[in-house]
Formats: C-alpha cells, sequence, structure tokens
C-alpha cells in the first residue's frame, strides 16, 4: 500500500512523464532522416544537441565555427535547429536567390507574448499581413520625406551640442550622452515632445522587455516542455506587458481626447504628428486585425509596432554613432580628413545644416566603414518558412538562420586587410553602398526583411557625428594614446562598445554658440 500511495507522490508522476517526453523525443530524433545531409557542423549529444555550446551563438563565436566548418554551419540546440551564414557568397543565397524562403523572423516564447502574437512588424511572419504593416510603416514612419520632417533629430541634437558646450574642457562620457539622445529623438517621434516626464518609466520597462527577450526558457528549445516554464518567468512577461498595456494606453487615450477636440474646434494644433498621431488613423478597436484588404490597427499592434521603433531605432543609431566617434579618436589621420572636410564644406564662422550632408564625402565613408566593422545588429535573424536545400544541404523549416553580419563585413575573400580601419576605401566609385545590393557589406541586411528605419537611422547618424564634430575638438581623456583605447563590443541585442567612450571637448567654431 505504501509502495503504492509513493508511486502517486507528485514528484514520481512528473519524473515519468518526463522520462517518456524524453523517451519519444529520443526517437523520433534518431528515426527521421533528413533528405540531404545537413550543413558541416560540431557534433551533438544525444536530444540536447549543442546546447553546451550556447555560449557560442554570438557573432564572434560563430565566426569562430565558420573558420572550422565553413560559410554555412549547423548546430542543433535541442529541437531547434540553427544555421549560421558567415560568407558573402551564402548570404546571398539566403537573402537574394532564396530571400522567399528565409524571409520570416524567429520569435521565442517570451518575443510572441511581448509582441502580443507578433502584432508588430519585425516579427510577423511574412506574408499579407506583414506586407500591409510594411507597407503602413514606410508611409507613415520611415519614408525619406518622412525621416527628415523628424523635427525630433534636430531638436535633441541640439539639446546634445549644448550640453557639450556646457562641458567644455572637461571629460564627457560620450556613450552614455549619445544613448540619452537617441532615446529622446525615438521617444519623441513616438509619442510627442510633451511627454518628457514619463520616458524614465518606458524606459525601465523597455529594459525588462530586453531583459526578457533574451532570458533562458527551456520551451524555446523544446516546445513540449513549455510546462516546465518558472512561475516566475509567466509572471515577469505578464508584468511586463501590462506595464506597456498601462503606459500605452493612457497615450492613445490623451491621443483620442486630443483628435476629438481638434475636430470640434475645427482647427488643426499646428504640432507635427507623432507616431501614435499617425498610426490611430488606422485604429478600428472593433474589427481591427480582421480585415484581409485595408490594414485596421488595433491597440496590440500600435504598441507592437511603438516597440519595434523604439528597439529598432535607438540602440542600433547609439551604437553606430559612439563607434563612428571612437574609431576616429583611435584614427587621428582620419580624425583630421574630416576636420578638414567639415572647415572646406561648412567653414568656421557658421553652424553646419542638413543641406551640407550629402558634400560630407569622407564623413560618409567613415560612417560606412565603421557600419563595415561594427554593424549594430551584427546576426540578422531570419527562419525557414518551409524545407529547402541550400547549397545542397538540407535546411528543415523553422531552422533559424544567423546571417553574421559582422563576420561577414570582416571576410578576408571580400576585403583587403579587413581587420583595418580605413575609410578611404570606400571612396572607390564600385565600393559597396547601404543597400543590401553587395552581400560583402549588409549592415542594414538585404531583401524583403531588409531595415526600413535606414534612411532615418543614417539621417540622425550623420547629423549627430557632423555637429559633434563640427563644434567640437575632441581628445582622449587622461593623456590616453588612441592605440590604447579598448574597442572591444559586448553581444546583446546590439553590439555596442564594453566601454563607454569617453573624451574631452575643446570649443571649435570662431563665434559663441548661442549666437548661432
Ligand atoms: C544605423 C541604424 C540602423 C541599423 C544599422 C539597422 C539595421 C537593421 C538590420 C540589420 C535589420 C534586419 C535586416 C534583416 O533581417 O535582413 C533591421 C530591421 C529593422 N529595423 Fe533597422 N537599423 C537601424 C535603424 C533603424 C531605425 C532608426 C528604425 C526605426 C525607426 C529601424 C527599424 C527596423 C525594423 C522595424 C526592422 C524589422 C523589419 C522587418 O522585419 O520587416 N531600424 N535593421
Amino acid at each position: 500500500m505504501e509502495f503504492v500511495l509513493q508511486f502517486f507522490q507528485p514528484s514520481t508522476i512528473v519524473f515519468l512523464l518526463f522520462s517518456l517526453y524524453v523517451f519519444f523525443i529520443l526517437k523520433s530524433y534518431l528515426s527521421k532522416k533528413p533528405p540531404y545531409p545537413y550543413p558541416p557542423g560540431p557534433e551533438g549529444l544525444p536530444i540536447i544537441g549543442n546546447m553546451l555550446m550556447m555560449n557560442q551563438l554570438s557573432h564572434r563565436g560563430l565566426a569562430r565555427l565558420a573558420e572550422q566548418y565553413g560559410g554555412l554551419c549547423h548546430l542543433q540546440m535541442g529541437m531547434l535547429h540553427i544555421v549560421a551564414v558567415s560568407t558573402p557568397e551564402m548570404a546571398r543565397e539566403v537573402l537574394q536567390a532564396q530571400d522567399i524562403v528565409f524571409c520570416n523572423r524567429p520569435a521565442n516564447v517570451a518575443i510572441s507574448y511581448l509582441t502580443y502574437e507578433r502584432a508588430d512588424m519585425a516579427f510577423a511572419n511574412y506574408g499579407s499581413f506583414w506586407r500591409q504593416m510594411r507597407k503602413i510603416c514606410m508611409m507613415k514612419l520611415f519614408g525619406r520625406k518622412r525621416a527628415e520632417s523628424w523635427a525630433s533629430v534636430r531638436q535633441e541634437v541640439e539639446k546634445t551640442v549644448q550640453t557639450v558646450a556646457s562641458n567644455v574642457g572637461s571629460p564627457v562620457n560620450l556613450g552614455e550622452m549619445i544613448f540619452a539622445l537617441t532615446r529622446s529623438i525615438t521617444f519623441e517621434a513616438a509619442f510627442g515632445a510633451n511627454l518628457n516626464e514619463g520616458q524614465e518609466e518606458f524606459m525601465k520597462i523597455l529594459q525588462e522587455f530586453s531583459k526578457l527577450f533574451g532570458a533562458f526558457n527551456i520551451a524555446d528549445f523544446f516546445p513540449r516542455l513549455g510546462w516546465l516554464q518558472s512561475q516566475d518567468f509567466k509572471r515577469r512577461l505578464v508584468n511586463a506587458r501590462q506595464s506597456l498595456d498601462v503606459f500605452i494606453d493612457q497615450i492613445i487615450d490623451d491621443h483620442i481626447a486630443k483628435k476629438e477636440s481638434v475636430e470640434e474646434n475645427n482647427n488643426g494644433t499646428g504640432v507635427e504628428a507623432d507616431m501614435v498621431d499617425e498610426l490611430m488613423v488606422f485604429l478600428d478597436e472593433k474589427n481591427g486585425g480582421n480585415s484581409q484588404t485595408t490594414l485596421k490597427l488595433t491597440r496590440h499592434h500600435i504598441k507592437a509596432l511603438i516597440m519595434d521603433v523604439m528597439f529598432g531605432g535607438t540602440e542600433t543609431v547609439a551604437s553606430v554613432i559612439e563607434w563612428t566617434l571612437a574609431e576616429l579618436l583611435k584614427s587621428p589621420i582620419d580624425l583630421h580628413k574630416v576636420e578638414e572636410e567639415l572647415v572646406d564644406v561648412v567653414g568656421l564662422d557658421r553652424r553646419f545644416n542638413e543641406d551640407d550632408l550629402d558634400k560630407l564625402i569622407y564623413l560618409n565613408c567613415v560612417v560606412k566603414e565603421t557600419l563595415r566593422l561594427h554593424p549594430p545588429i551584427p546576426l540578422l535573424l531570419h527562419e525557414a518558412v518551409e524545407d529547402s536545400v541550400l547549397t545542397g544541404y538540407f535546411i528543415p523549416k523553422g531552422t533559424r538562420v544567423s546571417i553574421n553580419a559582422w563576420a561577414i563585413g570582416r571576410d578576408k575573400n571580400a576585403w583587403v586587410e579587413p581587420e583595418v580601419f580605413d575609410p578611404s576605401r570606400f571612396l572607390n566609385d564600385d565600393m559597396p553602398d547601404f543597400r543590401g545590393n553587395h552581400f560583402e557589406f549588409i549592415p542594414f541586411g538585404s531583401g524583403r526583411r531588409s531595415c526600413p528605419g535606414m534612411n532615418l537611422g543614417l539621417y540622425a547618424v550623420n547629423m549627430a557625428v557632423a555637429h559633434l564634430l563640427h563644434c567640437f575638438k575632441w581628445k582622449l581623456p587622461n593623456k590616453m594614446k588612441p592605440n590604447e583605447l579598448d574597442m572591444n563590443d559586448v553581444f546583446g541585442l546590439t553590439a555596442p562598445r564594453a566601454v563607454q567612450l569617453v573624451a574631452v571637448p575643446s570649443y571649435r567654431l570662431k563665434f559663441p554658440l548661442d549666437e548661432s
């Protein structure tokens, strides 16, 4: 009797269920033979595959594996197949020749939940919903005309210049300052200029999202083990989404009230429309998401899209600005060339303005060279829509395809002295542009899922870098020599500098800043 009672203890039942599950997985794992071989890759253990190599899934780790296994390398993490693409030729296969097969985006459990089951654009599966979302975004949020009218870029860059001016002669933490700059640009563009006091609260929500996106969760590797997810993890997911709901619902309500009052009084406010204004035109609380032809949005779509912009447009742009300044401080010859170009094109007796941007040829090369060496999204994450064959290897449906833009930008066969920062290589007319047609240089991706915010991102990068270099001369603090500057990165959602850049500004213009 005692034995029978012990047998029905909850822990014994869990153990038995787990063993049964493992048995079935093992059976299906061993009995399934792919029609073609998988790409080469490190040998894995039964069931868990290469899960012990989890810490090698960064851009640097995958580049090391590519040296051993080649431009297409296969790993198996539990039930999840991962293929790393590390050469321009393989990237062309995935992003051009078979773009339609690899144009889904992988999403783990946390991402699916926090994007309201992929109600956004970045994680929506390829199809008519994604196409319509992309069309709306290109029309309303990201188009070149729209990008240039983002007053928030000009206003926030100007505030940053003023902050630097009040710190002339002292070390300035450029990393921190630049992140605050891009955060304000996206926040203001999303919600309008009058909500500054909410920024800190919103940033806390973003930070929690970011942590949850990257947190380890067994269900991402063994979907049928979802029931083993910790209660604490589930609670954090629910709380994070609730915080976002509370924050943005209030903003949407305020926008609805503002719109009604403007319509009642029949007058425009004269204030530039923010993203919530633009997206509310499509808001249909009752029928949202149902229509096949004209997209109607619910609040979930609006929230998820705003998160795309916050995640897609803040860290990326900040990372490029900071790396550009760091590379220039490390290379005084190139810094001097940019400073001279600013003197030639703009002069020191007026402020730089955006009409000057197209004339700053060398600065443009510097930004390209920075993006080659430090693409802020080092791994482009795609997913196979269906079973397919890539250069003779089998790629099963659902495989996560990580295109290593970082390794590709440093490919020995594609670039002369790939590790050397040399902006002048881009002076040559046949060098790659940003549009993703040259697969050795894909900082914005290529094909259907390429970055829709490219023009806006480049505009913000160029404006910030040009203003900071035109108004100020920069040097490293504490007599640090250029070659002593730490150039390591850390891997996360983006690949920012491991150590934030600090530099000392001195004033460069021939007139006081407050006279400009
Ligand atoms: C210099 C700055 C930026 C860089 C280097 C960059 C880079 C990228 C890359 C590499 C991708 C993935 C492409 C692929 O999978 O093939 C991407 C996607 C995306 N980016 Fe950017 N980005 C930047 C700025 C921005 C900005 C400013 C925004 C928005 C305001 C933005 C919004 C997005 C969105 C929504 C996607 C997902 C598109 C989709 O899946 O359809 N990005 N970006």
